[in-house]
C-alpha cells in the first residue's frame, strides 16, 4: 500500500531532523515541502507572522483548528511558557496519527492536547471536558467554510474574553471571504490583515488578526 504525502513528510523528518529540537522538525517540514512535496503547512513566512503574534499574546490556553501534520502546533508550542498549553483539533485520523508522532518527535508533548473530532463537536466540550475556562489565542486553520460558524460557536460557547486573540490563515487562498465579511463588519472585533504569500509558492496570500473586544 504506498504511503501518503504525510507519511512521506513524517518519515523525512525522522530522518533528518533533530529529535527534541522544534526548529529543527519545522525546517525540515519547510524543506521538503518546498523541495519535494508542497503541503498545506503555514509555512516560514506566515510562521513568522504566527510567532509574533503568539509572542504578543503570550497564551496560556491557545487552540489550534487544523492540525494537519502538526507544523503549526510544534511552532505555537515552542513558544509557551510553563504550564502554558495548546489544544490542537484535527478532523482527519490519518492527519491526527501523523500529526501526534510529528509533535512527540519535536518534544512538545507536554505542552499539547491532540483532540481528534469535528470542530462543532469538540468546541461545546472545551469547557467541561477538557477543563478551559476562557481561550487566549486561537489559530483558525481548517476548512475554510468552517471559519465563520465556528468563530460564532467560540462565542456561544463563552470560550473568548475581552483581548482574546484569533489569527486566521488563508484569507486570501484558499480565501474565506465569508469570514472575512463577518468579521470585519462585526463590531465585537477589531481586525488587522498581514499581507504574506502562500506557503512554499509565489501566490498573494494574507491572515487576519481579531481581537475580541468582550
Ligand atoms: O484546506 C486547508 N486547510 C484545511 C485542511 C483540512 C482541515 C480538516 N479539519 C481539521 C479540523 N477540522 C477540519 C488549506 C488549503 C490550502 C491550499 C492552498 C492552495 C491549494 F491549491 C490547495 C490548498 C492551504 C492552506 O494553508 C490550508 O490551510
Ligand atoms: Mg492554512
Amino acid at each position: 500500500m504506498n504511503q501518503s504525502k504525510e507519511q512521506r513528510i513524517l518519515n523525512f523528518v525522522l530522518q533528518n531532523a533533530v529529535r527534541g529540537d522544534p526548529c529543527s522538525v519545522m525546517e525540515t517540514i519547510d524543506k521538503y515541502c518546498s523541495e519535494k512535496e508542497w503541503a498545506m503547512n503555514v509555512g516560514d513566512e506566515k510562521g513568522v507572522i504566527l510567532d509574533k503574534t503568539v509572542e504578543e499574546v503570550n497564551p496560556k490556553v491557545a487552540l489550534e483548528l487544523g492540525t494537519y501534520c502538526g507544523y503549526s502546533a510544534v511552532r505555537i508550542a515552542r513558544l509557551l511558557k510553563a504550564g502554558a498549553r495548546l489544544l490542537t483539533v484535527e478532523f482527519n485520523p490519518e492527519f491526527a496519527a501523523i500529526a501526534k508522532q510529528m509533535i512527540e518527535f519535536a518534544g512538545v508533548q507536554d505542552k499539547v492536547k491532540l483532540l481528534e473530532g469535528p470542530s462543532e463537536v469538540i468546541i461545546p466540550q472545551l469547557k467541561k471536558k477538557y477543563e478551559v475556562d476562557t481561550l487566549d489565542f486561537v489559530f483558525v486553520d481548517h476548512w475554510k467554510d468552517r471559519y465563520t460558524p465556528d468563530t460564532i460557536l467560540l462565542q456561544e460557547c463563552s470560550l473568548l474574553r475581552k483581548g482574546s486573540v484569533l489569527l486566521a490563515d488563508n484569507i486570501i487562498f484558499p480565501g474565506a471571504p465569508e469570514f472575512v465579511k463577518y468579521i470585519r463588519n462585526n463590531p465585537r472585533f477589531q481586525c488587522s490583515t498581514y499581507p504574506s504569500h502562500l506557503e512554499y509558492m509565489k501566490v498573494q496570500d494574507a491572515m487576519e488578526k481579531a481581537v475580541f473586544l468582550g
